[in-house]
């Protein structure tokens, strides 16, 4: 479990971009975060990964605090093109991180190529990133924190650099490894649909400095289907309640079925 209490980040410019947040996520869970732009998200996301120190306030993961980067942790960010080596081919990229595992060469090299085969590129192992498409180049961003056998896996905006199709296709594919390996996943986006989408619950934060605004559970079937889940009346609810909430609205007090209603803070 992941557990954030009271966490206050202000940058060096004295700019307050985190303002007492709490945030508690089980184990196994896919939470998306959304909010207004510039509202803190990335920042939230830094300092779960240990890249930053906050100002003040506890975050800790299975009941350790979160001094420096956590070892069962993997990253993915938007910039695939900055976050592959170019000089290293795919199967290397994705092996890399691998010796902090502390994997001999050829157990790493084995991991590396059943982690693309899973993201769907079992024949591009041998090529390098820019070689490949922006899609392809995210999936061996996902395959490469997938090869870690991370028990946590933060996304930020990870595919806010991609054409609308492959979006969805990257979508259906955290849906599917997180069904399958049980990680615990922290997807920031920006897009509300996808938010609702992917989630078993979505947090809104608040315009800057960050804390929580709403924690809405996804009261979808787990199976999501790009046409008919969206088509869905719960969808199309969540979404504009996400969006309303998004631009600062407060609660209608009866949006949400019985036993869903989401919590606002004060
Ligand atoms: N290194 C820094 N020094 C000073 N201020 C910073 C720094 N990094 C971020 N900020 C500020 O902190 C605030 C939160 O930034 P952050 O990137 O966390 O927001 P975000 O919600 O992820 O933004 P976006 O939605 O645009 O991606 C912003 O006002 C930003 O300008």
């Amino acid at each position: 479990m992941l557990q954030i209490t009271g966490l206050n980040h202000s940058y060096a410019d004295g700019h307050l971009a985190l303002d007492g947040l709490d945030l508690t996520v089980p184990d196994g869970e896919l939470l998306s975060i959304v909010g207004p732009s510039g509202c803190g998200k990335s920042t939230l996301l830094r300092c779960i990964a240990g890249l930053i120190r906050p100002t003040s306030g506890t975050i800790s993961l299975n009941g350790a605090p979160i001094n420096g980067v956590p070892d069962d942790l993997a990253v993915v960010f938007q910039d695939y093109s900055r976050s592959l080596f170019p000089w290293l081919t795919v199967r290397d990229n994705v092996a890399l991180p691998l010796r902090r595992r502390g994997m001999g060469r050829a157990e790493r090299r084995a991991a590396a190529l059943k982690a693309l085969e899973s993201v769907g590129l079992p024949d591009a192992g041998r090529k390098y990133p820019w070689q490949l498409s922006g899609g392809m180049q995210q999936r061996v961003s996902i395959a490469r924190a997938l090869a870690y056998r991370p028990s946590l896996m933060l996304m930020d905006e990870p595919f806010g650099s991609v054409d609308a199709q492959t979006r969805e296709d990257l979508e259906d594919l955290v849906l599917r490894v997180h069904r399958s390996e049980k990680i615990t996943i922290l997807l920031v986006t920006h897009d509300i649909d996808e938010s609702v989408y992917v989630g078993d619950r979505v947090v809104v934060l608040n315009r800057a400095p960050a804390r929580v605004h709403a924690d809405l559970p996804v009261e979808l079937p787990d199976a999501r289907d790009q046409i008919e889940t969206r088509g869905l009346p719960e969808f199309v609810r969540m979404r504009a309640e996400v969006g309303r909430l998004v631009r600062g609205g407060a609660r209608v007090p009866g949006a949400a079925p019985a036993g869903t209603a989401p919590t606002l803070d004060k």
